[in-house]
């Protein structure tokens, strides 16, 4: 089909913008340097420069033309590769062309030649634009570049018909919330384009969330991919540049490590929420609720791991996450011990002495705490310690530092004002990865098991309880008491058929043996005739490497 002229978005329109028609002498004149530009000597020029004033030609032609195509399908199909190819100069401000690329932009911007694009069904160069201008957010640019690629992205989506999910995966990509390399002006260019074109971005949103959805858990161990061939997915608690990242990463060296803003939902909907996080108010109030219900069925299988730091030895326990593997019916199925090197960032120019206050996750905060008194520091405590150096850097505080990683520090663009600040040098944080579905626990390598149980009041019950690994020459390597909130629990055998009862404490055991080693089973099975209540948590490879 020969679609010849731009009526399809709006001849009047169009008239109104340019004033009037080329006459019939202008076209005349026209006619010799259109056909030269679409020459190979020109448009295939191997100069980007030139290439670019070929692409600033032919946009202005199509200016004068309008609402009429200077040329026919195939060669306003190329001409749109050559003015897209150009684009590429918008992601860095100092070439040479950036100038003419910028007005290149306006014009497809203002005269909406972008329709064109569309019903010449261009979709891979359409593709190649939006990437573009997601990658040039990365340079400072003025608002009229934004405004203009924000016209030209809302303008493509409205005026295609039956958009496919490829098309829209820059857009998507850009608000992702767990999506570290995009910047937080590309973001706003994102959710700009999903808040003007949310009606009909919403069908599209959701089908590509459910794509991201996969199957049930394999129960392979430590396996870094799924039966599917995607990569495994795992949850942290924090922002990039946090320690649980770095343990994720050590764990399952190729998965996705996932961002959560808190561990309670990491298997849950803040997983979801990634794609909408940044999804702009208005839109939120609009597709909230639906979004809500027909994501819930796909929540479960959106991460495949969760991270969750459990024990330092430095700082001790972390009891809240004690109180969350139970909370959680999630199974132990692997640990690994990370060595955890802070820093003091603060951003650039800011001096340890003008320091007043340092920001941080309470437990790298306790690991500092004699270096800390000594700078005589005030402590904030926040939700993890890239979350700190982020805010720091954000609000370019400047009496405030963070205690982080140094990964951290590069990614905020902090400067490192004091390195291994923690109280001692062996600083390890103990990591245990939790799944869906347990492990098949396997007598190959060093396995341990961790459980959780109570018991009645009486004089040596617990002596008794610990008794049953002893006599068996079961190794304890942990143990951990915590109070029972009144909180209602399941009886001894788990099946969740059991009886509602209180108890007073919990105590939490790891021991080194699996539980596919008869002697633990019968120490499990002895435990269980005096214990009121008892869940194995899980039967995992022992974590003997350290970095
Ligand atoms: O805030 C982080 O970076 C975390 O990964 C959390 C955490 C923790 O909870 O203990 C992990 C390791 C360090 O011990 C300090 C903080």
């Amino acid at each position: 089909m020969e679609i010849g002229n731009y009526g399809l978005y709006g001849k009047e329109e169009l008239e109104q913008q340019m004033g009037q028609n080329p006459t019939p002498s202008m076209q005349k004149a026209l006619t010799l340097p259109k056909n030269a530009l679409v020459a190979d000597k020109f448009c295939k020029h191997f100069n980007l420069d030139v290439q670019v004033s070929v692409a600033s030609c032919m946009i202005e032609i199509m200016r004068i033309t309008a609402p009429d195509a200077p040329y026919g399908d195939q060669q306003m199909k190329d001409a749109f590769q050559l003015i897209v190819s150009s684009f590429e100069n918008l992601t860095v401000k100092s070439t040479r062309s950036y100038a003419k690329t910028v007005s290149i932009l306006e014009t497809l911007a203002k005269i909406r030649l972008c329709a064109l694009m569309v019903d010449l069904e261009c979709d891979g160069v359409i593709i190649e634009m939006f990437k573009y201008f997601v990658k040039a957010m990365k340079t400072n640019h003025s608002k009229k570049v934004f405004s203009h690629m924000e016209t030209i992205m809302v303008f493509v989506v409205e005026e295609s018909d039956d958009i496919s999910l490829k098309l829209l995966s820059p857009i998507f990509e850009c608000v992702r919330k767990d999506n570290v390399e995009v910047l937080p002006i590309a973001r706003k260019l994102g959710g700009k384009v999903l808040a003007a074109c949310s009606a009909k971005l919403k069908p599209y949103l959701l089908q590509a969330l459910k794509l991201k959805s996969i199957g049930p858990l394999s129960s392979a161990q430590f396996s870094n991919s799924i039966s599917d061939g995607s990569r495994l997915r795992v949850a942290y608690q924090g922002v990039s540049g946090a320690y649980s990242e770095s343990a994720a990463e050590k764990a399952y060296p190729n998965c996705e490590a996932v961002p959560c803003e808190q561990f309670d939902t990491a298997f849950e909907l803040e997983c979801v929420r990634m794609y909408i996080g940044h999804w702009p108010r208005p839109c939120m109030n609009c597709c909230s609720i639906s979004i809500w219900s027909i994501l819930q069925a796909v929540e479960r299988w959106l991460v495949d791991r969760a991270v969750l730091p459990i024990e330092n030895s430095l700082g001790g326990s972390i009891h809240r996450n004690y109180d969350l593997l139970l909370r959680h019916r999630l199974h132990i199925v692997g640990e690994v011990k990370f060595t955890v090197r802070h820093c003091l960032l603060a951003n650039q120019g800011v001096k340890l002495e003008d320091l007043k206050r340092v920001l941080s996750h309470p437990q790298a905060l306790a690991q500092c705490e004699n270096t800390l008194t000594k700078w005589g520091l005030v402590r904030e405590a926040v939700d993890d310690t890239a979350g700190a150096a982020k805010h720091v850097a954000l609000h370019k505080l400047q009496d405030a530092g963070a205690v982080a990683s140094s990964a951290a520090g590069m990614i905020y663009g902090l400067n490192i004002l004091a390195q291994d600040i923690q109280d001692d040098c062996d600083n390890v944080t103990r990591f245990l990865m939790l799944a869906r579905e347990p492990i098949i626990p396997g007598t190959d390598r060093p396995f341990k098991t961790s459980i959780v149980f109570s018991l009645e009041e009486g004089p040596g019950v617990l002596f008794k309880a610990l008794a049953v690994f002893a006599l068996r020459q079961i190794n304890l390597t942990k143990i951990e008491s915590r109070p029972l909130r009144n909180q209602p629990l399941r009886s001894a055998d788990d099946n969740n058929s059991g009886s509602t009862k209180y108890f007073d404490y919990l105590f939490y055991v790891d021991f080194e043996a699996s539980m596919a080693n008869q002697n633990a089973q019968n120490a499990l099975r002895h435990l269980k005739e005096f214990a009121t209540f008892l869940r194995v948590l899980g039967s995992y490879p022992v974590d003997t490497t350290m970095i």
